[in-house]
């Protein structure tokens, strides 16, 4: 159904890319020159217009009205009338096409509705024919090129729309795609039969390693039954994994590098060398085994929205919850954060004390972390090493006091790691409060730049994106 889905949007793409091709094509000189001059000079005008008909709407005005969107998107408004209508290179139209689908993405995220860019494209559709007679342009011409620049913005918005229907549905199916799987495979049966198929591959290399027969015997680990299964089934059951991405680097690793460096062993090298690659082959095995029962944990526990390894909320609800604040905070003016947080030198856990050490300190730091919030905030495992505080009702003040009060908490705890062995774990963290405007990923992207800045500044230290 999903894939009906993507071939039908595919080809409706397919068609409007080819329907705006043949308007750029046939667009006589003298219609283009005119159109061009005309948007060059009156872009700022009908950008206004524009915005005109979407603060009609009270729902759009909440939303408009913000400083940084004003600025911002009008000046966008301006850069994409101009390239629209004055811009009459076949060359370009792939990035033309992409920048369309981009901003229906934008559009979706912050929840423009597509009749309101509709009304916007309608007013400033009936402002073009005056505009051009304005001009002094010959009313025959004018009149045909306002009739282009219509089917122009028609194009366009409705390869917007297009894109902003796909990314609404995107959400939906994803979770559609995961629970039909779930449904219909055996999920520990499978992780068994996986985990057999990655033990057979290691015999296997083994075996060809012993009868110096790797060239000719030997399956690459990517053409094998695990290696399938992992580009083909685990591609679509665990798509948004990051394991997933580096299971994939690991078996081209094998089969690209390694096994030919084995090979080359087999023929000319000395018995240590060989030795030593072959041991190599062995530790990437381990760590694939390690990756994909992590893979395996995350899906048991989606269902519930949980992360495996802490149960902190899993970062694929974090569109919705911040979506939501967005619109509580326009609703009642309380202003609310957000704290991303991420451990110092964590690497160096792993590689000096093993993942299950790095995993263990994982679990004792979300510990740390709920109890260092009130039950009404939102805690996410943001990526492997990174969570994500929203605040609700709080302050920029506030949300850099409740930051330091993590990175002492987190100080003060030291991880258990034998029986003798501590390890004391620092976190680094940038802080961004909500500022009014309704795109969510540039809350995450302030909160970002921050964490970066306290990275940059020696770790172990808080930064808020307000300075
Ligand atoms: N044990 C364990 N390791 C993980 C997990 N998720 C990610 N990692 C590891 O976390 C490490 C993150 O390392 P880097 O991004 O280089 O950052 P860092 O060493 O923390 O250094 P700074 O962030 O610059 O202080 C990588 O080696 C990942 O493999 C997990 O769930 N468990």
């Amino acid at each position: 159904m999903a894939k009906d889905l993507d071939g039908r949007a595919q080809a409706a793409q397919l068609q409007l890319q080819s329907q705006w091709q043949s308007v750029l094509a046939q667009t006589p000189l003298d219609e283009q020159a005119l159109l061009k001059a005309m948007v060059q000079s009156q872009a700022a005008l009908l950008a206004d217009q524009f915005y005109a008909a979407m603060l009609d709407d009270e729902e759009a005005r909440a939303f408009l009205s913000h400083q940084d969107v004003e600025h911002r998107l009008h000046a966008s408004m301006q850069r994409w009338l101009i390239e629209l209508l004055g811009l009459w290179d076949l060359s370009r139209l792939d990035e033309c096409l992409a920048r369309q689908r981009h901003i229906g993405l934008v559009h979706a995220r912050i929840r423009v509705r597509v009749d309101l860019v509709m009304r916007g494209a309608r007013r400033i559709k009936s402002g073009l024919l005056p505009l051009l007679l304005q001009a002094g342009a010959d009313p025959a011409l004018a009149a045909r090129a306002a009739l282009t620049a219509h089917q122009l913005i028609d194009l366009a918005v409705e390869l917007m729309s297009a894109q902003y229907g796909s990314a609404n549905d995107a959400a939906v199916r994803t979770d559609e795609a995961y629970r039909s799987h779930a449904a219909t495979m055996n999920m520990s049966l499978e992780r068994e039969r996986q985990r057999n198929a990655l033990i057979d591959w290691e015999n296997r290399f083994l075996q060809a390693m012993m009868t110096a027969r790797l060239d000719a015997e030997l399956v690459r680990i990517g053409q094998c039954s695990y290696g399938l299964w992992v580009r083909h089934k685990a591609s679509a059951l665990f798509s948004q994994s990051s394991e997933l991405g580096n299971i994939l680097q690991l078996l081209d690793r094998v089969d690209q590098v390694m096994l030919p460096l084995c090979v080359a062993e087999l023929r000319h090298g000395a018995l240590e060398t060989l030795r030593h690659r072959v041991a190599e082959v062995l530790s990437e095995l381990e760590q694939l085994r390690y990756l994909t029962d992590a893979l395996f944990d995350q899906f048991v526990h989606l269902e519930g929205g949980r992360d495996a390894l802490t149960q902190l909320l899993n970062r694929r609800f974090l569109a919705p919850i911040l979506s939501r604040e967005v619109d509580l905070c326009r609703n009642t003016g309380k202003q609310f954060s957000v704290i991303l947080l991420d451990v110092d030198h964590f690497k160096r856990v792993n590689d000096q004390h093993g993942h299950e050490a790095g995993d263990r300190l994982l679990q004792q730091l979300a510990n740390v972390l709920v109890d260092s919030i009130r039950s009404g905030d939102f805690l996410f495992r943001y990526g492997g090493e990174e969570f994500l505080v929203v605040g609700v009702e709080l302050n920029a003040a506030q949300a850099l006091q409740v930051a330091e009060k993590i990175r002492l908490a987190v100080q003060a705890e030291p991880v258990a790691l034998g029986q003798q062995q501590q390890l004391t774990m620092t976190v680094s963290l940038g802080v961004a409060t909500h500022d009014g405007h309704p795109d969510y990923q540039r809350l995450i992207e302030r909160a970002d730049q921050a964490l970066y800045r306290a990275k940059a500044a020696g770790r172990n230290c808080c930064v808020s994106a307000e300075g």
